[in-house]
């Protein structure tokens, strides 16, 4: 388990744009190393916002786009298009205005795709893209993704692992569906805490007030069972982004004195 860094901006369009700026520094460096780069993006208001920042940077023309492989951390199941599904917010916020590579956009399967209504299936089936992009050098059924991105919610779910929920507990599948979301909509595809651990980095996105509790709870030793959040880090680096608001309720010997 590598340990949170906490990163605390003045606001959140403040850390939407930083936020932006960090990742298309670590897309252009793994792309230098290695000739290629991979990302798993989130939903919600804190992604969303990244996406768009990203979208409206300047540098985002130092990404060669072609050369990113880009996956999800969790989705809505609704059918395609819907504008509740993640992969459409994303599109609107950045995906549409890049050349990306179709091939190398790995949405989640859409409630009226290849598996039907069955979100188990499609589970199993993201499942199975996940382990075939997966190298011999990942030691496992998923890639080593460079960036695996996480909004937090106020009830301190990530992905779409929710507190007490049977997919929290999920110790060997990458995958699951979900069902019975405290959030709507209440069936979802979700990485399992597993799936997230496999990431070089983890970084959690916090902004706003209403993010302050979830942040100080998982921050605080919570378990991950009743705090999803808390059980989310990657490899090399787990990376927690949060605005001053997020940060208000942290424990002062957590809170870094130096940020901006
Ligand atoms: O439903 C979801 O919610 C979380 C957090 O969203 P936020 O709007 O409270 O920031 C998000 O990370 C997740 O991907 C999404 O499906």
């Amino acid at each position: 388990m590598t340990p949170p860094q906490l990163v605390v901006h003045r606001d959140k369009e403040l850390m939407a744009q930083a936020a932006a700026a960090r990742l298309i520094t670590k897309i252009v460096d793994a792309q230098a190393s290695r000739g290629h780069a991979s990302v798993v993006l989130t939903g919600g208001r804190n992604g969303n916002g990244l996406l768009a920042a990203l979208a409206a940077a300047p540098a985002r023309d130092a990404v060669d786009w072609s050369r990113l492989d880009l996956w999800w951390g969790d989705e809505r199941f609704l059918p395609e298009g819907d504008p509740e599904r993640n992969v459409t917010q994303a599109r609107e916020a950045l995906l549409d205005a890049v050349p990306l590579d179709p091939a190398r956009v790995h949405a989640m399967p859409a409630s009226d795709g290849a598996y039907g209504d069955d979100a188990d299936a499609a589970a199993a089936g993201y499942a199975d893209e996940l382990a075939a992009a997966a190298d011999p050098e990942d030691h496992g059924p998923v890639p080593t993704f460079d960036v695996l991105m996480l909004g937090v919610g106020p009830d301190t779910h990530v992905a779409s692992l929710f507190p007490e929920l049977p997919a929290v507990r999920e110790t060997e599948r990458t995958v699951v569906g979900v069902h019975g979301a405290p959030k709507p909509p209440p069936v979802r595809v979700s990485l399992t805490l597993p799936a997230i651990r496999a990431a070089r980095e983890v970084w959690l996105l916090a902004a706003g007030e209403d993010k302050a509790e979830a942040a100080a709870i998982a921050l605080s030793g919570a378990g991950e069972i009743q705090a999803p959040a808390a059980g989310a880090y990657g490899r090399s680096r787990t990376l927690w982004l949060l605005d001053a608001a997020a940060a208000s309720q942290l424990p002062r010997a957590l809170y870094p004195p130096a940020s901006a």
